[in-house]
């Protein structure tokens, strides 16, 4: 396994690698984390797995571990609708491809309640025989017709609560500050700052 204790913390021996088949998600995670925690990047399109997002993210990291033999971090993103109870959640990526935005607002046609959250479940996994660790970050929000560039998912659908813009239409550092993914990236970060863990140069 790719750890070891030092006298002042646990020493990995491979850098962590970030997987993920998705170059926006990649970008975000590096602005974010900025020097905090070393990490690479591997593309790899990990299989679409149903259930829970939290399972769906443990277990990605588990495929992942294998593939990369040391430590690795995943994550899984969905997008929730309170009056579908929830859905699309871990579906979204196939609504997204067949309906669309104007498809997802007229999902919500039938209620007034346009509530909607988004959320991030980060897993790290010291390796492969390691049970991954799971950190989820929630943004509240609401659904609202699209505004502004369409160059991530569901951003321009997403206005989060307390905000007059959606995501898209926010300066990528105003997003981060509030994101799903930045909140689950603070528990990261302070997991790693508790867990003592010291990294070899790349
Ligand atoms: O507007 C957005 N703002 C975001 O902040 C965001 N984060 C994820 N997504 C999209 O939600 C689906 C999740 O699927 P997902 O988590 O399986 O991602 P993915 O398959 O693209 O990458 P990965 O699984 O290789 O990491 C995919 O369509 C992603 O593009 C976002 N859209
Ligand atoms: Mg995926």
């Amino acid at each position: 396994m790719a750890v070891a204790k030092a006298a002042s913390g646990v020493l990995l021996s491979r850098p962590v690698t970030f997987v993920t088949g998705n170059a926006k998600k990649l970008e975000e995670v590096r602005a974010i984390l900025g020097q905090s925690i070393p990490f690479q990047s591997l593309k790899l399109d990990l299989p679409e797995l149903q259930g829970e997002p939290e399972e769906i993210s443990k277990e990605k990291a588990r495929l992942a571990a294998v593939e990369v033999n040391g430590p690795v971090l995943v994550e899984d993103t969905c997008l929730c609708f309170n009056a579908l109870k929830g859905l699309p959640g871990t579906y979204y990526l196939w609504f997204l491809q067949k309906i669309g935005h104007e498809g997802l607002n007229n999902l919500l046609m039938a209620y007034e309640d346009k509530s909607a959250y988004a959320l991030c479940a980060f897993s790290f996994a010291l390796g492969p025989d390691v049970e991954p660790i799971t950190f989820l970050g929630k943004t509240p929000g609401m659904i609202v017709p699209a505004r502004g560039p369409n160059d991530f998912g569901w951003d321009p659908i997403f206005q989060p609560d307390g905000h007059e813009q959606t995501y898209a239409e926010m300066a990528k550092d105003e997003k981060n500050k509030i994101s799903h993914r930045s909140k689950a990236l603070d528990m990261v970060k302070s997991h790693f700052v508790e867990a003592g863990y010291i990294f070899q140069d790349k």
